[in-house]
């Protein structure tokens, strides 16, 4: 048996001691839970139902991390996983799961937090799905370290439970394909010169071709709207499900009936302008100045004069309305970190007669939730919508109705 690291802890299992295990469930991390005598064991890309040999590399207070070391008996939702780095490459989690199986996890994964963490138990609609499972990536970032002894060694992703480990990456299978092979050319291109620290190499997919500088102009077509975005900042990652899911969020927000509609965390415009012409008046407010500054230009490129957008923190967006809450609907889509309690107390106090919520975070989406609620809101349509097929991650869109 392998030496164990100097602090492992030797409760309850001996290091690397392999157990045969049937997996319960998955984690919103993607990972097995398997149970021995009720101790909790943690074994990554094993599938419920399944029974699997894993090998424990640590234990916790109260659980225990193992790797996979054999699938003993397979679910029957395994599939072929796509990828040559699947398992070591931290970018994907799902892709030994059927794609229906991956949704379904998603939509249920809101279900349990909506209960456990909102204390809600609220039907949540099943995943709209995206229309390509592969290939859908619109920009990847793939990563090398300084060079040591003048070589460099991986060009790509985190490898799975690391923080600084890399893992080589030669394709990436949920990338789309003009970044695959602009990915050879940027490897072939790294270690042809003469890189004395590491760097992070970007490749964006859009209308104008593969752009590899961060202040590169892209230009992305949703629906019947033209954006333009710096290739650096941010911009929805998968078009290809981008016209279904901004038009739900527009169509939620024209359903409240309301005439004005502010767009906070709004980007280079992307729900303000597809709204814009359902509304008398469009006001954005997002942080990053290159971007609310191609959210203006955007307005204009696609003929829209009822557009404004400030660049400030999204709490100053609400002395700039001129309009009552009453009349006007809010669409949100914060980053990860969800909104700033300086900011929800605001959006209250405003008291919007609709919120459209989106989230790509559903944890933080329900801490704020229960805010939502106080603050006499009713929680409507939950639909997550799947941006990243393959991955843990996921959207969340909630509308929420002021109670009158
Ligand atoms: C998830 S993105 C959404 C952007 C846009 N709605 C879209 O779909 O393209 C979140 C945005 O919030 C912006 N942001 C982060 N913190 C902010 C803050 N405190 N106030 C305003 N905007 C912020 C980020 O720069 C980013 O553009």
């Amino acid at each position: 048996m392998s030496q164990p690291p100097r602090k492992f802890n030797p409760h309850p299992f001996a290091y690397h001691q392999e157990l045969d295990v049937r997996i319960e469930n998955l984690t919103n991390e993607g990972k097995g839970v398997a149970r021995v005598d009720g101790w909790v064991v943690f074994v990554p890309f094993a599938l419920p139902g399944e029974l699997v040999r894993c090998r424990i590399f640590r234990n916790h207070k109260n659980y225990s991390d193992s790797d996979i070391v054999q699938v003993i008996e397979p679910s029957p939702h395994r599939v072929e996983h796509v990828c040559a780095v699947f398992g070591t490459c931290g970018g994907c989690q799902y892709q030994h799961l059927s794609y229906d199986q991956q949704v379904e996890g998603k939509r249920r994964q809101v279900e349990e937090l909506l209960h456990h963490m909102a204390k809600i138990d609220h039907p949540v609609l099943p995943v709209i799905i995206s229309p390509k499972q592969y290939g859908y990536r619109s920009k990847i970032t793939p990563h090398f370290h300084r060079p040591k002894d003048g070589e460099l060694s991986e060009i790509g992703f985190l490898r799975v439970g690391t923080r600084n480990a890399m893992v080589d990456v030669k394709e990436c299978p949920i990338a789309m394909p003009q970044l695959n092979t602009a990915l050879t050319k940027a490897r072939e291109a790294a270690r042809a010169g003469s890189c004395k620290n590491g760097a992070t190499i970007l490749l964006r997919a859009a209308d104008n071709g593969v752009l590899t500088r961060p202040d590169a102009i892209a230009v992305e077509h949703v629906g019947s709207m033209k954006f333009e975005f710096q290739a650096g900042d941010f911009f929805q990652n998968n078009p290809f499900i981008l016209p279904e899911f901004v038009g739900y969020a527009v169509r939620k927000a024209k359903a409240s009936g309301a005439k004005y509609l502010v767009d906070a965390y709004c980007g280079s415009g992307l729900f303000g302008i597809c709204a814009a012409p359902e509304f008398e008046e469009v006001i954005g407010v997002e942080i990053s100045e290159t971007a609310v500054a191609k959210a203006a230009h955007n307005a204009e490129i696609n003929g829209l004069t009822n557009c404004r957008f400030l660049a400030a923190d999204a709490t100053a967006i609400f002395a700039q309305v001129p309009h009552v809450g009453s009349e006007t609907v809010v669409i949100i889509d914060p980053p990860r970190a969800g909104c700033s309690p300086e900011f929800l107390q605001q959006l209250f106090a405003f008291a919007p007669k609709l919120v459209v919520y989106v989230s790509c975070n559903p944890a933080t989406q329900m801490r704020d939730l229960v805010l939502f609620s106080e603050a006499g809101y009713n929680l409507g349509e939950v639909q997550p919508f799947d941006l990243f097929p393959q991955t843990k991650h996921l959207e969340c869109v909630m509308t929420l109705s002021k109670q009158s």
